[in-house]
C-alpha cells in the first residue's frame, strides 16, 4: 500500500487565509503527482495531537514535528529518510508546523523526529512553504526526476 503523507499545521483562524497561499498549494499539487498527500490545519496543538491519536491506521503515524532546534538534513539525506520510511511500510507520514509560540515539551517528546529547516526561526507561513518544497524535492530525488540538480 502507498504511504500517505500529510502536511499539517497549527494555524490560528486569523492567519488561515494567507498561510502558505499559492506557493503552498502549488507544491502540494506537485507532490500528489508522486504520492498521496493532503493538507490539514488545526486551531491548536491539542486539536492536532487529538487528530493524530485518532488517525492511526493499522500502524501508528510517523510524526515529524518541525522545530528549529531539531535535526538538520541535506535534501538528499531528507529524501533518503522519507524513502526508508516508505520502504519499511510506513502507512502515514505526518509533518507538522507548530503553533506561534512553538511546541509544548509534551508534543516534542511524542515526536518520532524533530526536523529543523535551519537554526533561524521562520514565520509559520514561510516554514510551511519551505517544508512543502522540500517534501516535493525529496519525492523528485526518490523518483530520479531532474528537478533536483544538487547545490
Ligand atoms: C513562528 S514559529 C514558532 C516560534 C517559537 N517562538 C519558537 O521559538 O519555537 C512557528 C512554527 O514554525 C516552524 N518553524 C519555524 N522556523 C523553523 C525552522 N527553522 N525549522 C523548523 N521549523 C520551523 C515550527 O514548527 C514552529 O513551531
Amino acid at each position: 500500500m502507498n504511504m500517505k503523507t500529510t502536511l499539517a499545521a497549527v494555524l490560528s483562524r486569523r492567519s488561515l487565509p494567507e498561510a502558505g497561499g499559492r506557493w503552498f498549494d502549488d507544491y502540494l499539487n506537485r507532490i500528489v503527482r508522486y504520492t498521496p498527500c493532503d493538507s490539514q490545519t488545526f486551531e491548536s496543538e491539542k486539536a492536532l495531537i487529538g487528530w493524530l491519536e485518532q488517525h492511526q491506521g493499522r500502524t501508528r503515524a510517523y510524526r515529524i514535528l518541525l522545530d528549529s532546534r531539531g535535526q538538520e538534513f541535506s535534501s538528499e539525506e531528507f529524501a533518503g529518510r522519507i524513502g526508508r520510511l516508505r520502504d519499511e511500510g510506513t502507512q502515514r507520514l505526518v509533518f507538522a508546523i507548530g503553533p506561534a509560540d512553538g511546541w509544548s515539551p509534551e508534543a516534542r517528546q511524542r515526536a518520532d523526529l524533530l526536523l529543523s529547516l535551519g537554526r533561524m526561526t521562520l514565520p509559520h507561513q514561510l516554514a510551511r512553504v519551505v517544508l512543502a518544497e522540500q517534501v516535493y524535492r525529496a519525492f523528485t530525488i526518490l523518483a530520479g526526476h531532474p528537478y533536483h540538480s544538487g547545490h
